[in-house]
């Protein structure tokens, strides 16, 4: 039998699954490692941890399933996007924490370029907006604040990577310093149309671009995996931030096909095809994935919370103990009540980016309680999400007839998903495999490893779970969508 290994290193766990031959789970590991908060509004990883925790759950993976490595046909990476890591080439040593994309502390960087007028250069090369999100203004910092990181710099001694990159130069003993593609597309320091580093967004962000890696397509030679790891060298042959892998697990291969995954945040993502469509809404241009040298593109929307909305009910109102209770106190909600809840505990994002903003509830009365709470949290997934298909279809005209595909954890909600049918006015399909994120690096490995099938096969094996249809009358969806707009809109009011 033959395998492909997709490690899925995430903000939260790190996780290793095997697919078989057929493209069947035959084993998962998966590990959670610590988050660290310096201050307020900074996010850390230590970036030991991520290659820790990546290589525990690898060997873990192979050891459940019962295979040796010979089986393993080569290695798939996906990654948390955007969190930015620093080492030293020689020594292979990180010179700080990784800052993790939730991290807000180039917040005043941000606002300052911005007023200096630099986005609209910004937004024509990267496709992104002037936001502390992506690596580059993290990477910056760390330049400007760790000591001696910028003679180092120079110097050609420290080397830059998003995870994938991390954790590449880790699985090949340091041999490759290289990313793919749709890492690169979230620096926020790679022109997405020439599909090459920018000079100029590092000469206004003062990087030297010998800290940048070498940026592949998303099914490529990656490097062999070093011998004493896994008992023998494997090839890392598929690399793509999760967001995209989730994209191609979903086979949204079509111009207009579009996905949306419930995780911690959601990002949706709508392929545009080989042409970059750029957003009049604030929604981003990204690369959905690269294939023989050409790129195709999204849009895309990120929004910050959305499962993190059902934690917050459980560890920090302490209402639910498990995240599927909130189905049941969502039905128990009083139907006279309207509360609204805008969660916008770390800033909002696509399409506000208003990082400066925090959560606001609406509409509370005496009888309000954790009924009304968990269901106005699951609703607000639903709202988010409707604001950012409405700026994708007033963007391009191509999205009229996509028809949105869920995943992630927080898809596993029936309620959920009923009320996004409900408020989107348009079906939601929800695939019978969820773990689309770790399928697409899979399949980007398996594929550039011979062993499976091409795309026109791999989309004809995407198989529906349930399709959630709308049962929401206009006028109810109308009145519900006005009110969460007045909510949004009263809530950049007060910071
Ligand atoms: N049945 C459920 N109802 C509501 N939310 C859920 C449910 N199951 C999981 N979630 C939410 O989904 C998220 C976990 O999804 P996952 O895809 O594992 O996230 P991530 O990859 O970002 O860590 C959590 O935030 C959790 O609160
Ligand atoms: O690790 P996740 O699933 O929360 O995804 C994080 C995104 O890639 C951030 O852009």
């Amino acid at each position: 039998m033959t395998y492909i290994l997709a490690i899925d290193q995430g903000t939260t766990s790190s996780r290793a699954i095997l697919f078989d031959r057929t493209m069947k789970i035959a084993a998962v590991a998966q590990e959670e490692f610590t988050q660290h908060y310096p201050a307020s509004g900074w996010v850390e990883h230590d970036a030991a941890d991520l290659w820790s925790t990546t290589a525990g759950t690898c060997r873990e993976a192979i050891e459940r399933a019962g295979i040796a490595p010979a089986d393993i046909a080569a290695v798939g990476i996906t990654n948390q996007r955007e969190t930015t890591v620093v080492w030293d080439r020689k020594t292979g040593q990180p010179i700080h924490n990784a800052i993790v994309w939730q991290d807000r502390r180039t917040s005043n960087l941000c606002t300052e370029l911005k007023a200096a007028g630099h986005e609209p250069m910004v937004t024509e090369t990267t496709g992104l907006l002037l936001d502390p999100y992506f690596s580059g203004t993290k990477l910056r910092w760390l330049l400007d604040n760790v000591e001696g990181a910028r003679a180092r710099a120079e110097a050609g001694e420290l080397a830059f990577g998003t995870v994938d990159t991390w954790l590449i130069w880790r699985l090949t003993g340091g041999k490759l310093h290289v990313t793919d593609a749709t890492n690169a597309a979230r620096t926020m320091l790679y022109d997405i149309r020439k599909g090459e580093w920018s000079t100029n967004i590092c000469d206004l962000l003062d990087i030297p671009m010998s800290l940048l890696p070498e940026v592949r397509d998303s099914a490529a030679d990656f490097g062999m995996t070093r011998p004493d790891l896994f008992g023998r060298e494997i090839p890392i042959l598929g690399v793509a931030g999760d967001q995209q892998a989730a994209t191609v697990g979903q086979a949204c291969f079509g111009k207009g096909m579009l996905k949306s995954t419930y995780g911690t945040g959601c990002f949706a993502l709508l392929n545009t095809g080989p042409e970059p469509v750029t957003s009049q809404n604030r929604l981003l241009t990204t690369i959905a994935y690269q294939l023989d040298g050409t790129p195709t593109y999204a849009l895309e929307g990120s929004i910050f919370i959305a499962g993190a909305v059902v934690q917050w009910l459980r560890d920090g109102l302490k209402i639910i103990r498990a995240a599927p209770e909130t189905q049941g106190l969502a039905d128990a909600a009083d139907p006279a009540q309207d509360v609204v809840l805008v969660p916008a505990f770390t800033g909002l994002g696509a399409p506000y980016w208003r990082p400066d903003c925090r959560g606001a509830v609406f509409g509370l009365t005496r009888n309000s309680g954790p009924a009304e709470f968990a269901r106005a949290a699951l609703e607000s997934v639903g709202f988010q999400t409707r604001d950012l298909l409405e700026a994708m279809h007033a963007d391009w005209s191509g999205a009229d007839d996509a028809v949105l595909r869920v995943d992630g954890g927080m898809s596993a909600s029936d309620w959920t998903m009923q009320f996004l049918a409900d408020i989107l006015g348009a079906s939601v399909d929800r695939p019978e495999v969820k773990e689309t994120t770790a399928l697409g690096a899979a399949w980007l490995a398996g594929m550039q490893a011979g062993i499976y099938p091409d795309r026109d096969e791999f989309a004809k094996t995407w198989a529906l779970d349930r399709r959630f249809e709308p049962a929401m009358d206009d006028a109810t969806r109308d009145a519900k969508y006005a009110r969460w707009q007045a909510a949004i809109a009263a809530t950049q009011t007060v910071t």
